[in-house]
Protein backbone atom coordinates (compact mmCIF):
# COMPACT_ATOMS: atom_id res chain seq x y z
CA UNK A 1 0.00 0.00 0.00
CA UNK A 2 2.53 2.27 1.19
CA UNK A 3 5.12 1.62 -2.24
CA UNK A 4 2.00 2.08 -4.31
CA UNK A 5 1.54 5.25 -3.03
CA UNK A 6 4.78 6.72 -3.10
CA UNK A 7 5.95 6.62 0.31
CA UNK A 8 7.89 3.42 -0.27
CA UNK A 9 10.01 3.55 -2.99
CA UNK A 10 9.76 -0.65 -3.50
CA UNK A 11 8.31 -3.40 -1.67
CA UNK A 12 10.84 -5.96 -0.43
CA UNK A 13 9.32 -9.01 -0.93
CA UNK A 14 11.30 -11.60 1.44
CA UNK A 15 12.49 -14.76 -0.75
CA UNK A 16 11.28 -16.42 -3.99
CA UNK A 17 12.47 -19.45 -3.61
CA UNK A 18 9.66 -21.56 -1.09
CA UNK A 19 8.21 -24.45 -2.61
CA UNK A 20 5.20 -23.17 -3.59
CA UNK A 21 4.03 -22.20 -7.29
CA UNK A 22 5.89 -18.45 -7.77
CA UNK A 23 8.29 -19.25 -4.72
CA UNK A 24 6.47 -16.62 -2.49
CA UNK A 25 5.59 -17.70 0.67
CA UNK A 26 1.55 -17.90 1.13
CA UNK A 27 -0.81 -16.92 4.11
CA UNK A 28 -3.99 -15.97 4.78
CA UNK A 29 -5.11 -12.62 4.08
CA UNK A 30 -8.42 -11.58 5.38
CA UNK A 31 -10.75 -8.17 4.99
CA UNK A 32 -10.48 -6.10 8.37
CA UNK A 33 -14.12 -5.93 8.39
CA UNK A 34 -14.74 -9.34 7.89
CA UNK A 35 -12.35 -9.82 11.20
CA UNK A 36 -14.22 -7.50 13.11
CA UNK A 37 -17.53 -8.89 12.10
CA UNK A 38 -16.31 -12.26 13.37
CA UNK A 39 -15.67 -10.35 17.24
CA UNK A 40 -19.03 -8.96 17.12
CA UNK A 41 -20.53 -12.59 16.63
CA UNK A 42 -18.31 -13.85 19.62
CA UNK A 43 -19.10 -11.26 22.06
CA UNK A 44 -22.34 -11.96 20.84
CA UNK A 45 -22.34 -15.32 21.56
CA UNK A 46 -20.70 -14.43 24.83
CA UNK A 47 -23.49 -12.20 25.92
CA UNK A 48 -26.26 -14.85 25.23
CA UNK A 49 -24.61 -17.85 26.84
CA UNK A 50 -25.96 -18.81 30.17
CA UNK A 51 -22.91 -20.54 31.12
CA UNK A 52 -20.50 -18.12 34.16
CA UNK A 53 -17.18 -19.00 32.89
CA UNK A 54 -16.84 -19.67 28.53
CA UNK A 55 -13.81 -20.06 27.22
CA UNK A 56 -13.86 -20.88 22.73
CA UNK A 57 -10.88 -20.79 20.94
CA UNK A 58 -11.71 -19.96 16.78
CA UNK A 59 -9.51 -19.99 13.99
CA UNK A 60 -9.93 -16.63 11.75
CA UNK A 61 -9.14 -16.65 8.06
CA UNK A 62 -10.46 -16.56 4.58
CA UNK A 63 -9.15 -20.67 4.44
CA UNK A 64 -7.40 -19.69 1.34
CA UNK A 65 -3.66 -19.22 0.89
CA UNK A 66 -2.49 -16.24 -1.02
CA UNK A 67 1.23 -16.09 -2.43
CA UNK A 68 3.19 -12.50 -1.90
CA UNK A 69 3.09 -11.88 -5.51
CA UNK A 70 -0.21 -13.19 -5.89
CA UNK A 71 -1.34 -10.39 -3.98
CA UNK A 72 1.05 -7.69 -5.58
CA UNK A 73 -0.63 -8.11 -8.51
CA UNK A 74 -4.14 -8.70 -7.34
CA UNK A 75 -3.77 -5.52 -5.79
CA UNK A 76 -2.26 -3.94 -9.52
CA UNK A 77 -5.36 -5.59 -11.39
CA UNK A 78 -7.67 -4.46 -8.71
CA UNK A 79 -6.47 -1.20 -8.37
CA UNK A 80 -4.91 -0.26 -11.79
CA UNK A 81 -1.76 0.24 -10.14
CA UNK A 82 1.57 -0.72 -10.46
CA UNK A 83 3.34 -1.69 -7.17
CA UNK A 84 7.55 -1.46 -7.78
CA UNK A 85 9.31 -4.77 -5.72
CA UNK A 86 12.72 -6.32 -5.30
CA UNK A 87 12.69 -9.75 -3.91
CA UNK A 88 14.95 -9.95 -1.22
CA UNK A 89 16.63 -12.78 1.18
CA UNK A 90 13.91 -14.68 3.28
CA UNK A 91 12.86 -13.33 6.31
CA UNK A 92 14.62 -14.79 9.14
CA UNK A 93 11.56 -17.25 11.02
CA UNK A 94 9.53 -17.05 8.49
CA UNK A 95 7.25 -20.42 7.35
CA UNK A 96 6.05 -21.28 3.80
CA UNK A 97 2.53 -21.97 3.58
CA UNK A 98 -0.20 -20.80 6.98
CA UNK A 99 -3.76 -20.44 6.32
CA UNK A 100 -6.49 -21.01 8.51
CA UNK A 101 -9.09 -23.79 8.74
CA UNK A 102 -12.22 -21.48 9.97
CA UNK A 103 -14.84 -24.12 10.26
CA UNK A 104 -15.53 -24.26 13.60
CA UNK A 105 -15.94 -20.26 13.57
CA UNK A 106 -18.68 -20.85 10.65
CA UNK A 107 -20.14 -23.90 12.88
CA UNK A 108 -20.43 -22.25 16.25
CA UNK A 109 -20.78 -18.62 15.48
CA UNK A 110 -22.69 -18.56 12.01
CA UNK A 111 -19.41 -16.41 10.68
CA UNK A 112 -17.47 -16.83 7.28
CA UNK A 113 -14.94 -14.60 5.52
CA UNK A 114 -16.85 -13.37 2.62
CA UNK A 115 -15.41 -10.55 0.94
CA UNK A 116 -12.64 -11.33 -2.03
CA UNK A 117 -8.85 -10.26 -2.13
CA UNK A 118 -9.88 -7.61 -4.77
CA UNK A 119 -12.62 -6.30 -3.06
CA UNK A 120 -10.43 -5.58 -0.04
CA UNK A 121 -7.55 -4.29 -1.59
CA UNK A 122 -9.65 -1.97 -3.41
CA UNK A 123 -11.53 -0.68 -0.72
CA UNK A 124 -7.95 -0.49 1.69
CA UNK A 125 -6.90 1.59 -1.59
CA UNK A 126 -10.00 4.12 -1.32
CA UNK A 127 -8.93 4.38 2.25
CA UNK A 128 -5.47 4.94 1.67
CA UNK A 129 -6.27 7.75 -1.18
CA UNK A 130 -8.89 9.16 1.12
CA UNK A 131 -6.46 9.17 3.71
CA UNK A 132 -4.06 11.39 1.55
CA UNK A 133 -6.57 13.82 0.67
CA UNK A 134 -6.99 14.16 4.71
CA UNK A 135 -3.61 15.29 5.27
CA UNK A 136 -3.45 17.72 2.42
O1 LIG B 1 7.55 -6.03 3.44
C1 LIG B 1 7.15 -7.20 3.46
C2 LIG B 1 6.24 -7.67 4.46
C3 LIG B 1 5.85 -9.00 4.42
N1 LIG B 1 6.31 -9.83 3.44
C4 LIG B 1 5.84 -11.23 3.39
O2 LIG B 1 4.44 -11.20 3.49
C5 LIG B 1 3.96 -12.30 4.25
C6 LIG B 1 3.16 -11.80 5.41
O3 LIG B 1 4.03 -11.17 6.34
P1 LIG B 1 3.53 -10.65 7.79
O4 LIG B 1 2.43 -9.68 7.59
O5 LIG B 1 4.72 -10.21 8.56
O6 LIG B 1 2.83 -11.93 8.44
P2 LIG B 1 3.41 -13.34 8.91
O7 LIG B 1 4.71 -13.70 8.31
O8 LIG B 1 2.31 -14.31 8.72
O9 LIG B 1 3.68 -13.11 10.48
C7 LIG B 1 2.67 -12.58 11.33
O10 LIG B 1 1.84 -13.63 11.78
C8 LIG B 1 2.53 -14.62 12.56
C9 LIG B 1 1.53 -15.72 12.92
O11 LIG B 1 0.28 -15.25 13.20
C10 LIG B 1 3.14 -13.97 13.80
O12 LIG B 1 3.85 -14.94 14.53
C11 LIG B 1 4.11 -12.85 13.36
O13 LIG B 1 4.60 -12.19 14.51
C12 LIG B 1 3.38 -11.87 12.49
O14 LIG B 1 4.27 -10.88 11.95
C13 LIG B 1 5.20 -13.09 4.65
O15 LIG B 1 5.38 -14.12 3.73
C14 LIG B 1 6.33 -12.07 4.56
O16 LIG B 1 7.57 -12.66 4.27
C15 LIG B 1 7.19 -9.39 2.46
O17 LIG B 1 7.61 -10.13 1.57
N2 LIG B 1 7.57 -8.08 2.51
Amino acid sequence: MQTAAGIREKLSVWGNDYPTEDGTAVRDYIYVVDLAKAHVKALQKLINSTEKTQIDIYNLGTGKGSSVLEVVHAFESANNVKVPYQICERRAGDITIAYANADKAEKELGWKSETSLEEALRTTWQWQKYLETREK
